[in-house]
């Protein structure tokens, strides 16, 4: 399993966080940045992860900003990426088993490292379960055409 990262400056903290526990999981990964507390655009990180993920280079993306939202909406205007923006663990189990999600976002001022880190093994445990679900991401991914 190879890992795209990033975040903005919203992120940063939460990433550091999220960096050791995916190692302890065994997956490397690749950490776009940002890589300090100064103030930058969520687009220019969200993209390079959507498109890395898009294109094959990597398996999954994880991107944190303060709410994950900007960083969800930026990934899922790249055709191919299927991004999820969670908050629990819950939503991260479905989005995988039943939306096939390649783009895990999350946002740093909505959940602490604890349900983060919950949220990541949830969000790797699950796979994607097909069945009904596969006409259903197939109807989603023919608007990206
Ligand atoms: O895009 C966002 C909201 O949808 C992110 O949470 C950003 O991190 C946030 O907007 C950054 O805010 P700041 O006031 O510039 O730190």
């Amino acid at each position: 399993m190879k890992i795209i990262i990033g975040s903005d400056h919203a992120g940063w903290a939460l990433k550091k966080e999220i960096l050791p526990y995916l190692e302890e999981m065994g997956f490397a990964y690749k950490d776009v940045g940002a890589n300090d507390a100064e103030s930058v655009d969520y687009p220019d990180f969200a993209k390079p992860v959507a498109e890395q993920v898009a294109s094959g280079d990597y398996d999954q993306g994880i991107l944190i900003c303060g709410t994950g939202i900007g960083m969800s909406i930026t990934a899922n205007k790249v055709p191919g990426v299927r991004c999820a923006c969670v908050t629990e663990p819950f939503s991260a189990e479905m989005a995988r088993r039943h939306n096939h999600a390649n783009v895990l976002a999350m946002g740093e001022r909505v959940v602490g490292p604890g349900m983060a880190r919950a949220i990541v093994k949830q969000w790797f445990d699950a796979d994607f379960e097909g069945g009904r679900h596969e006409k259903r991401v197939e109807k989603m991914m023919e608007m990206d055409k």
